[in-house]
This record gives C-alpha cells, structure tokens and sequence, in this order.
C-alpha cells in the first residue's frame, strides 16, 4: 500500500486508548506511549502505526523526519467562550482591588460588559475576532475545540453568536461544537424577574434545533445567577428537546449543581472547584465527565482549586478545559492549563494527557474522531518541540508545537530559523 505521508523517527507517540466511556479514575493512570515510533497517513486518516525500524519498508508521497520529537493527537479543548465581542483588561484593577467575581457582575460588569459588547458588533466582526482566536488556538496544539454562546442573553445576538460559530464550523477544517449558553447571566433589564428570562430562553431551543445550531446546552448555576431549581427546569427542557446538556457548577458556592449533573446524565460538569464530597461521589458513579479549568481559578486569584484527585480517586473521569473567555481565563494555551493542572491539581502527566485527548473528547461527543490515533482515526497529529510527554506540562507558559495537522493536513508549522528575525548588523 502507498501512503500519502509517513511521520518516522518518532522519539514517543502518545496513542490514548479509545473506547465506548471517558477513562474513568484509575485508568487515567495509563497512556499507551511507543517509542521510536512511526506512523502513516492517507486520505486524511491514520493508516499504519508501528516502528522507525518497520517504516523503512513503507512507501509514503512524502515523508516527514520527527527527529527524536514527541507525537501526539490533537488536543481537544471542551469548554470556550470562544465568540464574544470586546475584551476587558480595565477589570484587572477591580481585581486587584480585591472585588469578586460576583460582585463586579452584580454592578452590570463582567459578563453583562461582554454581553453589551457582543450585541454591538456585527456578525462579521464577531467571525473576524473569533477566527484570530482559533488560530492561535490550532497554534498552540487544538483541532477540536468545544464553543459556548451566552454573550447575547437576547434572541437576536445568541442566534447571532451560534452563527457565527456555524460559519467557524464551516470554514475552518477543525471540529467544532457548538453549546446555547443563553442562561449564563441574567440581564439587567430581567433583574428581579429571572425566572421569565429563563422561560425566553428554554422558548429560543425549538429555533436552535429547526436551525441545527447547537449539540449542547448549558446554564450558570450560581450564587445570584441561576438556582440549582431553574438550572433542573432549563436542563430537562434541553433534554427533551434533543439537546446533550452541560452545566457550570459549583463554581463559587456549592449550590448541587455536580450532583445534579450526574442525576440528569449530564455530557459534562464544569468548574467544581466548591463541589461537595456528596457530588464528586455522585459524579464517580455515573458517565458524566467532569472538565475542570485551573486556568480560570489562577486567573480569578484564587488558592482553592478544584479537588482533581479526589475526583479521580474516586473513579471520576476528569477532563481539562482552557475555559477561554474575556473575563475569567483570558488563553487560548491549553498547554498552560496542562501546566496547571499538574502544578495546582497535582495531576500526573498520563492523567493530563488522557485529559485533553480521550476524556475531553467524551466531554463533547467527539470521542469518535477525536483524542486518539488508532487506525482509521482522523490524522489530527501534533509534532512537540519536546522529546517527552512529561516535557509540555514541565516547561509553561510558552508554545511548544512544531506542527499542528488536521487529518493529515498541515496547519501550522513552526519553520526552523524563521521565528526571529534578528539583527545582522554589529
Ligand atoms: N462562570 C461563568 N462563565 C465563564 C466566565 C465568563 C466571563 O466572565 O465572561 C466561566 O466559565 O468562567
Ligand atoms: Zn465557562
């Protein structure tokens, strides 16, 4: 057989196991990694996997030498706030000045800043801004990134936002899905009457299912944002309707939202940092995937993380998200967030790396072409400037990929010499 490429001289080729579930507790422990690797390519597929020594009998169009680096599968981001319009660096000195999360929305600030934002600019400024951030998204190492809406809080700009995430779908070869966050705030002009801007909402997903706009709901369980009773009524209308369901929980204050996550069949429940030992109990006996964001704890100042390893521990499947948004976890790095999951979650390397391949990819419905390299699998393949797995979350803050492909086609390529144009002159 003729393949179309062939990567040889792998130095590790990360290669998740996929199956039916997200790994669940101990078996996050394990990550199938072969060494001086190779692995072939044809019509955008894996096609062969197996030794350098192998791959000197395998015909290929082209041929790429990975030098002795690290190999991956594309990683998979589950949680982004990806469209929105605006940004809002000035909130940095209300952080500083010690102002809580909540309180800076419950001035009008905060989301609703970003809402306001996000309805005054057109759809086509929202795809433009929205592009620049998946680019440097599929930079740093993502070809399959989950999008959430909740920037209109309004008929007109959430259905504005879905499409726009629509056209990303159509006109970038990555996977994208799309989740209606229409409950992640309540606006001003709803204040004191939430519950009949809930009912605007659960009203807009007959639309979004005619219009195929969205896989996913989700809703912001929080103190002063959505009770745990509304967030049930929002979660089963969405089910009924045909929706896989999500939910913000247990963010700030431990309100129940993990266990109701797990009680409805949630794909996943983000956030968990106050989760209760009852939840993340309730959480390890059912298949719901629990996507955790060390980035927007970091970002938020704060020292108490979410409890990874004792979700883990007690047989949860966990996954890692960036979380991207203007306002609580401003990257689009998920190599970062590997370096905080490690750091603040105190997550070994193979939990991490099962965490944003496999697992995120169960998160988000994607868990058959996505987060594994297993024959047949779309060739989503990332090429490290590294030469271990343990490296990536090791070395933070910066990039570390050197070529980012998508079933088999290269999307970035860091070109040796050409990052820095220094000066020749003395
Ligand atoms: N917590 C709620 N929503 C987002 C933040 C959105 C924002 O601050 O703009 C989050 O997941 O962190
Ligand atoms: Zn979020």
């Amino acid at each position: 057989m003729n393949h179309d490429k062939l990567i040889t001289n792998i130095g590790q080729l990360i290669l998740p196991k996929r199956s039916s579930q997200a790994l669940k507790g101990e078996t996050m422990k394990h990550l199938t990694v072969k060494e001086d690797a190779a692995i072939a390519i044809s019509d955008g597929k894996v096609s062969w996997i197996g030794s350098s020594q192998e791959a000197q009998q395998i015909h290929a169009e082209g041929r790429i030498d990975a030098r002795g680096l690290l190999v991956s599968p594309g990683l998979v981001d589950p949680h982004t706030h990806l469209v929105h319009g605006g940004s809002r660096e000035k909130e940095m000195t209300l952080k500083q000045q010690g102002v809580p999360y909540l309180e800076i929305l419950k001035q009008g600030g905060g989301i609703l800043s970003t809402v306001e934002a996000t309805r005054q600019a057109s759809e086509d400024e929202l795809y433009q801004k929205a592009s620049f951030h998946v680019e440097r998204m599929i930079s740093h190492g993502t070809t399959t990134i989950e999008a959430k809406s909740g920037y209109g809080l309004n008929t007109d700009t959430e259905l504005k936002q879905l499409r726009v995430t629509q056209l990303l779908k159509e006109t970038y070869p990555i996977n994208l899905v799309s989740t209606f966050l229409g409950p992640h705030a309540v606006p001003q002009s709803f204040k004191g009457n939430e519950d009949a801007f809930l009912d605007s909402m659960t009203l807009l997903l007959d639309t979004i299912k005619e219009q195929d706009l969205a896989e996913y709901t989700d809703i912001f369980c929080e103190t002063g944002v959505f009770t745990l009773e509304q967030s049930r009524r929002f979660m089963e209308a969405s089910l009924e309707k045909g929706f896989g369901v999500k939910i913000h929980a247990d963010e700030i204050d431990p309100l129940g939202g993990t266990e109701l996550a797990a009680e409805l069949g949630a794909a996943s429940a983000d956030h968990l940092v106050a989760a209760s030992d009852e939840g993340i109990k309730q959480l390890s006996e059912s298949d719901t995937v629990a996507v955790l964001l060390p980035g927007t704890t970091f970002y938020l100042g704060k020292e108490t993380y979410a409890r990874a390893r004792n979700l883990i521990d007690s047989g949860a499947s966990v996954a890692l998200a960036t979380d991207f948004n203007p306002g609580s976890c401003v990257t689009e790095n998920l190599q970062l967030i590997m370096s905080f999951a490690a750091l603040k979650l105190k997550m070994t390397p193979e939990e991490i790396w099962n965490a944003v391949t496999v697992n995120a990819a169960h998160a988000i419905g994607k868990d058959d072409v996505a987060g594994s390299l297993e024959i047949g699998d779309p060739a989503d393949i990332v090429v490290w400037e590294a030469t271990n797995y343990h490296y990536i979350p090791y070395h933070y803050g910066v990039n570390h990929t050197r070529i980012v492909m998508k079933s088999g086609q290269i999307l970035w390529e860091r070109k040796e010499g050409n990052a820095l144009h220094l000066s020749q002159s003395n």
